[in-house]
């Protein structure tokens, strides 16, 4: 009976004999690695290819092949649903691939369509974005963190949550204290505040119990606490109180106008007014948007997943674009083609590995890289293209995989040298190609599996917004401030993984331009 308890490993797939001798598996192992290091998928993916019953993949192409075309092979695996649900019970990132979820995914999909962020999200984003490039120096991940927020917020519910303008404000008065010795009130900080605090409650638990060794129990547990339930309250009324706004606007709407939608100002009012116009079509009554829990999980799940949030020729190449003194507008930046940008970006995305990896689960008997993996099995994926892959026999990926290799590799008239040299090191020039028809450099998205967002049908939602968003800050704090060279010790891509991983020296040295 006791055997029963041990961990089995899956056949024909590498594991500590060590390990499938004890109950506690690997974790006698892993834990004093995870201290040490503060990272806990780097710790499973530095120490074997199966911990716990828990297959290991490492191979960008096969990853990529995974999420993007073996969907009806692989789902969103239990160990990560079973510690969403807790947090978010009704948002579709805390289920399986139903028919709910394909509904609850199509309500958002237009909102995260190209146009709509660009004619509405985009113009909010570039708003914030200069609040934190106004040439004052900044303690890099907590003004970020700020201004994703401020971003991400205005974009979403078309109201200003002011972090990054009250933090302004409160160093500036802080200054002036010093100089006179006076004591100023900054006033009340803005409702946005709350909204960080439960986003920052949500990541530390998750961190907190992933690094547990009995992460799902330690997830129901902490449910109970009252912290918990000050969670869900504050939650509910924030978001319900937008929602309310919304649909009072909308309500006075003629169906025809309603349709149009010329006058939505953010993504929450594009999907308010579809489930509007839906009720006033089939006339029914529209159920009250803030008891709808699908749709107020499914909002505090936007602003929580997005939260993680070479200069010098990187700065030529935008002057080169915007030759003008001035900063550039909101369509200027959107509209210019500028493939060192593009490139600098996908870059700082790859080796940022913000989400170190994640799980799928098998819904079919399979094979992985040639070895068989059963219907049922939860597998690890590393999403952190850092390192040169191990070298693998062509014949043992999948049959799609190898499709999909010898269709890039056959790609006419574009040159490329080794993309994957040094993947340890910032280089944006491997995402730039020339096109030999035009002899231009240009962005080549194919260049290195991109796994940041992971991919397939419940890859990320907002990569388009995060990008956006992303390439948004990077060009206009590089054309504001200089990034001056840090002393040597904070020189570092160190970094501890919460629920993303974040720098261990997040510090940057800066001057106005
Ligand atoms: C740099 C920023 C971001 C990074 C690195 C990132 C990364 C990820 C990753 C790795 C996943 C899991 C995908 C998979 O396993 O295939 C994910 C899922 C998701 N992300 Fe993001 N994300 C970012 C920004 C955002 C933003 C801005 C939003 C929305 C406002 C967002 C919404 C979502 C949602 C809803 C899911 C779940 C999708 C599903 O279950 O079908 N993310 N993200």
């Amino acid at each position: 009976a006791r055997r029963r308890l041990y961990p089995k490993p899956f056949p024909g797939i590498p594991y500590n004999k060590v390990s499938a001798n004890r109950i506690a598996g690997d974790l006698p192992e892993l834990i004093p690695v995870i201290k040490a290091t503060n990272e806990y998928s780097t710790s499973m993916f530095a120490i074997s290819t199966q911990r716990l019953r828990l297959p290991l993949a490492q191979d960008p192409r096969e990853i990529e092949d995974i999420l993007v075309r073996r969907g009806r092979e692989f789902d969103r695996a239990p160990m990560s649903i079973k510690t969403l649900k807790n947090f978010f019970p009704y948002s579709f990132m805390g289920k399986y691939n139903t028919p709910e979820v394909k509904e609850q995914k199509r309500i958002w999909a237009d909102a995260f369509g190209a146009d709509f962020l660009r004619k509405v999200a985009a113009p909010s984003i570039y708003n914030a974005t200069l609040d934190l490039a106004d040439g004052r120096p900044f303690e890099v991940v907590e003004d970020l963190h700020n201004a994703t927020l401020d971003a991400i917020w205005v974009a979403l519910v078309g109201e200003e949550a002011g972090i990054t303008r009250h933090e302004i404000k409160k160093f500036l008065q802080s200054q002036r204290d010093a100089s006179d010795g006076g004591r100023r009130d900054p006033g009340p900080p803005p409702r946005g505040y709350l909204l960080r605090r439960e986003v920052d409650y949500v990541s530390e638990m998750i961190a907190k119990n992933s690094s547990s060794g009995i992460p799902v129990l330690a997830q129901k547990l902490a449910a109970y606490l009252p912290r918990h339930r000050q969670f869900r309250r504050t939650v509910d009324t924030e978001i319900g109180l937008v929602m309310r706004k919304a649909v009072d606007r909308f309500q006075r709407l003629e169906l025809g106008r309603l349709e149009a939608g010329e006058n939505d100002t953010c993504m929450m009012d594009l999907v308010l007014r579809r489930k509007v116009l839906e009720a006033k079509k089939l006339g029914r009554p529209l159920m009250d948007p803030t008891k709808d829990k699908v749709l107020l999980d499914d909002t505090f799940l936007m602003m929580f997943a997005s939260y993680p949030t070479a200069q010098t020729e990187l700065r030529a190449a935008l002057k080169v674009a915007f030759p003008h003194p001035t900063t550039p507008s909101v369509d200027e930046l959107l509209g210019a083609d500028i493939p060192y940008l593009d490139a600098a970006c996908e870059e700082s995305l790859r080796l940022a590995g913000v989400a170190k990896g994640n799980l799928r689960q098998t819904v079919v008997d399979t094979h992985i890289m040639g070895h068989f993996v059963p219907k049922g099995a939860e597998i690890f994926m590393n999403y952190h293209v850092d390192h040169a892959p191990y070298p693998v026999d062509e014949e043992k990926r999948s049959a799609s995989s190898q499709a999909a290799g010898a269709k890039l590799a056959a790609r006419e008239g574009i040159s490329r040298g080794d993309v994957s040299r040094d993947l340890g090191s910032f280089e944006p020039r491997r995402w730039l190609v020339k096109d030999e028809k035009t002899g231009q450099e240009v962005f080549d998205a194919y260049a290195l599996p991109q796994l940041a967002f992971g991919g397939g049908y419940r890859g990320c939602s907002g990569r388009k917004l995060a990008v956006m968003e992303f390439r948004t800050v990077v060009a206009l704090l590089v054309l504001n401030l200089e990034f001056l060279e840090l002393p040597e010790e904070m020189k570092t891509l160190k970094a501890s993984e919460t629920i993303f991983r974040l720098p261990d020296m997040p510090f940057a040295s800066l001057r106005a331009l």
